[in-house]
């Protein structure tokens, strides 16, 4: 991979999944099955990869793992494959993370880039306005924040080359996929241009239209980040700096710009 994520973890196209080093937990995997996501792209009759993607919630160092129990604190690592669905660049079906029992409220996601190139799609609300709509373009080495509440999707920008990365998300996590299906996708699609260009349309299923604020991933000095320092690094480090992730009341997130 091309970004060290501060812990001996692969990822492996074929089969697509993971590897773990000594010393490094990972799960079951879960795949992604092209017909399982066909319902949410602009042609579910598509061809394309199949598994779509490859994920491993819950990976981490052996000594940590106790740790990251009594946080309520998860890493996932996800891995997406290669090529194109249809017009559509790969990505995931978009969806809210559910309310948490542990905290009685939607929850966030850190997301670390691995290797590849990821667009992170977001907006507010999956309702008929969808509020302040996000495109979060993002490298190795880094960052994107979901906040809570707010529909998202995963976008893998360049269709040559696998797209890898790390997320911290809460333990009792929960995929709400209600409003984004009732809408048939989140407020807007990316479609692949020439070379990585994505087009951006618009999603004629939310009555009311918002823009698309497109820009490159920033740093996070307002969360306590560092930046070019692996994620997990930071949580072995300093694990106090993940727990908006689990307890999102911690911090306000009036006006947040991802
Ligand atoms: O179920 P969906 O919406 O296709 O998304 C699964 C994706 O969501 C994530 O939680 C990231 O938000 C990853 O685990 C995975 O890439």
């Amino acid at each position: 991979m091309t970004f060290y994520p501060g812990f001996d973890i692969q990822a492996s196209e074929h089969p697509m999944g993971f590897t773990y080093g000594s010393g490094v937990f990972g799960p079951t995997l879960e795949l992604r099955h092209l017909d399982a996501i066909r319902p949410s792209l602009l042609d579910p009759a598509c061809d394309g990869p199949d598994p779509v993607y490859a994920i491993a919630m819950d990976v981490g160092t052996d000594e940590a793992k106790d740790d990251l129990v009594r946080r309520n604190l998860l890493y996932g690592a996800v891995t997406y494959a290669a090529g194109s669905l249809g017009v559509e660049p790969v990505r995931s079906q978009g969806h809210v993370h559910a309310v948490s029992k542990s905290c009685g409220s939607s929850t966030g996601e850190l997301y670390e880039i691995w290797s590849g190139r990821a667009v992170i799609l977001m907006q507010e609300s999956d309702s008929d306005d969808p509020g302040r709509c996000f495109a979060v373009e993002a490298g190795p080495g880094q960052l994107v924040v979901v906040p809570p509440g707010w529909a998202h999707a995963t976008i893998s920008a360049d269709r040559t080359q696998p797209l890898t990365f790390g997320a911290w998300c809460v333990r009792d996590f929960g995929f709400d996929y209600t409003g984004v299906r009732a809408h048939g996708g989140l407020a807007w699609f990316a479609r692949l241009g020439s070379g990585t260009q994505i087009d951006w349309l618009r999603n004629p299923a939310y009555p009311i239209s918002r823009d698309l604020d497109i820009h490159p991933a920033r740093d996070y000095p307002d969360l306590g980040l560092e930046s070019g320092v692996p994620v997990y690094s930071q949580y072995l480090k300093d694990p106090d700096r993940m727990m908006w992730v689990p307890q999102p009341d911690l911090r306000s997130w009036a006006g947040f710009v991802p």
